[in-house]
C-alpha cells in the first residue's frame, strides 16, 4: 500500500504527472485530427455544394462520378473508423445508419463497377493515364479536381480486383509518380509497391516484379508478404532461365518475359472478334472515314410518303448507308415529348438485361450497361402518338411491335456490339408470341451527348452521333427473313454526359403486304 509512506505517495504526484500528460496529449491528438477533419469536411462541403448546383453537369464527367463514389465508399470508411474512436461520434454514426433506407449509399460493388467503367473509358477513347489522373478527359473538359496518389491507389485495387492486371500496372504506376510529387502523402508506399510488383508479375515481368520487391524491402525489410514474393519471382525467375538453357525453341516468350513483354498465349489479334472490336473502337473515337465511293452515293431528302402522315409534313432524312440502308430522320420528337417519354420510363427503371442463349434466362451482362423500362401505349397519349409516328414514317404495321423501350446510359454505359434480331435459339420465344422475328429497329435519341455514346456499325464503318429529337432506323432481316449480319452494331460507352434512348423493335407478322418477302436475300428493296 502507498498510503503509508510519504516517499511511495510522492511517487504517485509523478504518475498523476504521467497521466496528465497523457491526457493532453490525447487531446492535442485529437485536435489535430480534428484539424484535419475539419479541413476535409470543408473541401467536402465546397465540392458538394457546387456539385448540388448543377448536378447533371457536375456528374456528366466521368472522374467526378467516379470520385463521389469513392467518396461514399472508401473515404466513408475511412471516417467511421475515425468517429468510432470516440463516443460522440458513435452516436452520430448511429443517427446516420438510421436514415439507411432514406438515403442510397454505394457499395463496394459499385465502387468496382465506377472504376471499370473508367477503365472501359480509357481503353476505348485511348486515354492516358497521366492525362486522366491530371483531371483531363478530352480536349477542355476537367474534372473539378486532380487525383491524388490514393485516387489512383484505388483505381489500381479495383482493377486488382477485378483481376486486370493491365489497368492495376498503369494505375500503381501513376499512383508511384502521384506520390513522389504529393507533400501530405496520401496512400502508403509500400501498399503501392505491393500491388504493382504482384500484377507486374502476373502480366510477365518477373525481373521488374522483383526490382519492385526489393524496392520496398528497402523500404519495410521485415515486410513479411514482400519476403515471401521475393523468394517466389526468384525461383519463377531461375526455373525460367533454366528453360532458357534447356529448350531453345521456347526462349522466345522467355526473352519477352523478361523484357517485360505481355505474354498472351493462343491470341490471333487477326481473328474475326479482334478485327470487329478494331473497327468498333476506332468508330466510337470517331476515326471512321467513308470512302469517297460510298459517300457520294449518301444523299438527304425530305420523304414524303408512302403514307398520308408524311405527305403532310415531311421528314427531313439522311441516308447514311445503302445496302443495308440506314436513315436518320431529323426532328422527328419534340422536347416536350422527350421529357414526358423520361418521366414516364423513369421510375420503373432497371439494370438492363440480355438474353442467355444456352439458357434462355434474362440476365445482367458487362457488355451491356444501362437502365431500362418499357412503356405501354396506353401509358400516355404520348407514347401513343409516338408509337403511331412511328408507323406513319416506316409504313410498318405496329400491331405486332414491342413495346417501347426506354434506355439511360450512365458512367461509362454502352452496349458491345450485337444483332437486334434473334438467332437460334432465341427466335423460339419470338415464335411462341407468333410475331416473328426483329424485322426493324426504329431508335430515337432523346439527348446530345457531350462526348462518346454513338451508335456504331463495326462492318459498315459507320457512327451515327446522337442528336435529341433525331432517329436511326434500318431493317434487320433480308425480305427472305433471314438476319442481315452487316446490321450489327453497338452503343459505344458514353465518355462525358448521358445518354438517352427509346427504341422500337418492329416484328415479322403483319408486314406481309407492307415489305413482300422474297425467296432470296438478294431481293433487296
Ligand atoms: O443506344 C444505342 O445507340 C443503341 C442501342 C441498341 O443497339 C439496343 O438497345 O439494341
Ligand atoms: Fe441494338
Amino acid at each position: 500500500e502507498v498510503f503509508t509512506a510519504m516517499t511511495d505517495m510522492s511517487r504517485l504526484l509523478t504518475t498523476e504527472g504521467e497521466m496528465i500528460r497523457a491526457v493532453e496529449n490525447f487531446i492535442i491528438a485529437q485536435e489535430e485530427k480534428l484539424e484535419k477533419l475539419k479541413k476535409d469536411l470543408y473541401e467536402m462541403e465546397r465540392v458538394h455544394d457546387k456539385a448540388s448546383l448543377s448536378p447533371e453537369d457536375f456528374l456528366a464527367n466521368p472522374i467526378n462520378a467516379y470520385l463521389l463514389v469513392k467518396r461514399l465508399t472508401v473515404d466513408w470508411t475511412d471516417l467511421q473508423n475515425f468517429m468510432t474512436d470516440n463516443s460522440m461520434g458513435q452516436e452520430m454514426l448511429t443517427n446516420l445508419t438510421s436514415m439507411a433506407e432514406l438515403l442510397r449509399w454505394p457499395d463496394e460493388e459499385d465502387l468496382n463497377g465506377a472504376a471499370v467503367a473508367l477503365m472501359r473509358l480509357q481503353d476505348t477513347y485511348k486515354l492516358d493515364t497521366a492525362h486522366l489522373a491530371r483531371g483531363q478527359i478530352n480536349g477542355n473538359i476537367h474534372a473539378y479536381r486532380e487525383l491524388t496518389a490514393s485516387d489512383c491507389f484505388e483505381l489500381g485495387r479495383q482493377s486488382y480486383n477485378s483481376g486486370d492486371h493491365y489497368h492495376t500496372t498503369l494505375w500503381m504506376n501513376e499512383a508511384l509518380n502521384r506520390y513522389e510529387m504529393e507533400t501530405n502523402k496520401t496512400v502508403i508506399y509500400a501498399d503501392i509497391l505491393e500491388y504493382l510488383a504482384f500484377s507486374t508479375y502476373m502480366q510477365g515481368n518477373v525481373r521488374q516484379a522483383l526490382k519492385l520487391t526489393d524496392e520496398l524491402l528497402v523500404e519495410r525489410p521485415d515486410h513479411q508478404r514482400a519476403l515471401g514474393n521475393r523468394a517466389y519471382y526468384l525461383e519463377a525467375l531461375n526455373s525460367q532461365q533454366a528453360k532458357k538453357r534447356g529448350d531453345d525453341s521456347d526462349n522466345i516468350d522467355v526473352e519477352a518475359v523478361e523484357k517485360g513483354y505481355t505474354v498472351t498465349e493462343n491470341v490471333d489479334v487477326n481473328d474475326a472478334w479482334h478485327r470487329e472490336r478494331r473497327s468498333y473502337e476506332r468508330l466510337c473515337r470517331g476515326e471512321g472515314k467513308l470512302l469517297p465511293q460510298v459517300a457520294k452515293k449518301l444523299n438527304c431528302y425530305y420523304q414524303n410518303g408512302p403514307t398520308d402522315f408524311l405527305r403532310i409534313g415531311p421528314v427531313k432524312t439522311e441516308v447514311v448507308h445503302i445496302h443495308p440502308n440506314i436513315y436518320i430522320y431529323h426532328d422527328v420528337l419534340s422536347d416536350s415529348e422527350v421529357a414526358t417519354i423520361k418521366e414516364l420510363a423513369t421510375p420503373s427503371f432497371k439494370r438492363a438485361t440480355v438474353q442467355n442463349y444456352k439458357t434462355g434466362e434474362l440476365e445482367t451482362a458487362s457488355y451491356r450497361i444501362s437502365k431500362s423500362s418499357w412503356l405501354k401505349a396506353e401509358d400516355s397519349e404520348t407514347v401513343t402518338r409516338v408509337n403511331n409516328r412511328i408507323g406513319s414514317i416506316t409504313g410498318l404495321n405496329m400491331d405486332t411491335a414491342e413495346e417501347l423501350q426506354v434506355a439511360n446510359y450512365g458512367l461509362g454505359g454502352h452496349y458491345e456490339p450485337h444483332y437486334d434480331y434473334a438467332q437460334r435459339e432465341e427466335k423460339d420465344a419470338f415464335k411462341i408470341l407468333g410475331t416473328g422475328n426483329r424485322i426493324a429497329t426504329f431508335l430515337f435519341y432523346m439527348s446530345d451527348v457531350e462526348a462518346g455514346g454513338a451508335t456504331v456499325f463495326p462492318h459498315l464503318n459507320i457512327a451515327l452521333w446522337p442528336k435529341k429529337g433525331a432517329a436511326a432506323y434500318w431493317y434487320n432481316l433480308y425480305p427472305n427473313g433471314e438476319g442481315d449480319a452487316l446490321t450489327r452494331h453497338a452503343a459505344c460507352p458514353v465518355l462525358v454526359g448521358t445518354k438517352w434512348v427509346s427504341n422500337k423493335w418492329i416484328h415479322e407478322r403483319g408486314q406481309e403486304f407492307r415489305r413482300p418477302c422474297a425467296l432470296n436475300i438478294d431481293a433487296l428493296e
